[in-house]
């Protein structure tokens, strides 16, 4: 093969690749929107019957071909952390708010609009829901520094409630590191009160030894390889 012929290849595959990702993201958009009007509706019983039926309909197709535990998903890229199904962040998952995350200097800074699909007490966040975008958050922060890790702790203090409906900004610094343990801080405030603290949270994160990383996720880095190669 020509260096042009390889080069269109690789050009046609990039091409591909972000096709799927743009349906991916699309896909998830459409069902964060059916969970939130699903979450909210107050329409009569027997559309909600009629929906349930028409959205069976829709999933069947897709359960069609679908991947195992072990099975990366062939638009991601583990390297490049590039993950389209990843519950906080992932532009295809429906259960994602999505939560915008990038750095800010030696600060990660992130932000989302939580729907009426992730209340605990009436109109506000439920309390697993702040901790999930807190390990997130705080996880970025530490892979962010060159230090990524497993969280093997994470601290969450709930000074006020986290309010449904309203853009949130979230925070995260590295605070300390010591050998394979990172700790890091970090904060939920709305984006209207930068200053006001409601949820403020402390994680340590390990980084894995070569042999713990091969025992967890060896088979999926191998997988990974041949669909990549594929
Ligand atoms: C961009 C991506 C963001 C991703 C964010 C999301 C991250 C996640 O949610 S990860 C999923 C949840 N976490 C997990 O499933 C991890 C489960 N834990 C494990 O598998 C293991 O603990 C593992 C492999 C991480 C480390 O095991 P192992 O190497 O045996 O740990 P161990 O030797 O006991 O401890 C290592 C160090 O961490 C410290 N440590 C361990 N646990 C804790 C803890 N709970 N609190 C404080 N320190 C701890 C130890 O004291 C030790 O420190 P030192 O070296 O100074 O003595």
């Amino acid at each position: 093969m020509t260096d042009s012929e390889n080069g269109r290849r690789l050009h046609a595959v990039d091409d591909a690749l972000l096709r799927r990702r743009e349906a991916i993201s699309d896909l998830g958009d459409a069902l964060r929107l059916l969970i939130e009007h699903a979450t909210a509706t107050e329409a009569p019983t027997e559309e909600l019957r009629r929906a349930a039926e028409r959205i069976r309909q829709a999933a069947a197709p897709l359960g069609e071909r679908a991947r195992g535990r072990h099975e990366p998903p062939s638009a991601d890229d583990m390297r490049a952390g590039v993950r389209l199904y990843n519950p906080v962040t992932g532009a295809g998952s429906a259960f994602a708010p999505p939560l915008e995350i990038h750095q800010e200097g030696e600060i990660t800074v992130g932000a989302c609009t939580l729907g009426l699909a992730f209340e605990g007490p009436p109109s506000y966040a439920h309390g697993g829901v702040s901790a999930m975008l807190l390990d997130q958050m705080l996880g970025y922060a530490a892979g962010a520094s060159g230090n990524p890790g497993m969280t093997v702790r994470l601290d969450t203090g709930y000074r006020r409630p986290v309010p449904l409906l309203t853009p949130l900004r979230l925070t995260a610094e590295v605070v300390d590191v010591d050998g394979r343990r990172v700790t890091v801080a970090g904060s939920i405030a709305t984006a209207a009160e930068p200053g006001e603290i409601l949820v403020a949270a402390t994680g340590v994160f390990v980084g894995l030894r070569a042999e713990q990383a091969r025992r967890l996720f060896g088979a999926i880095a191998g997988r990974g390889e041949e669909s990549r190669a594929g």
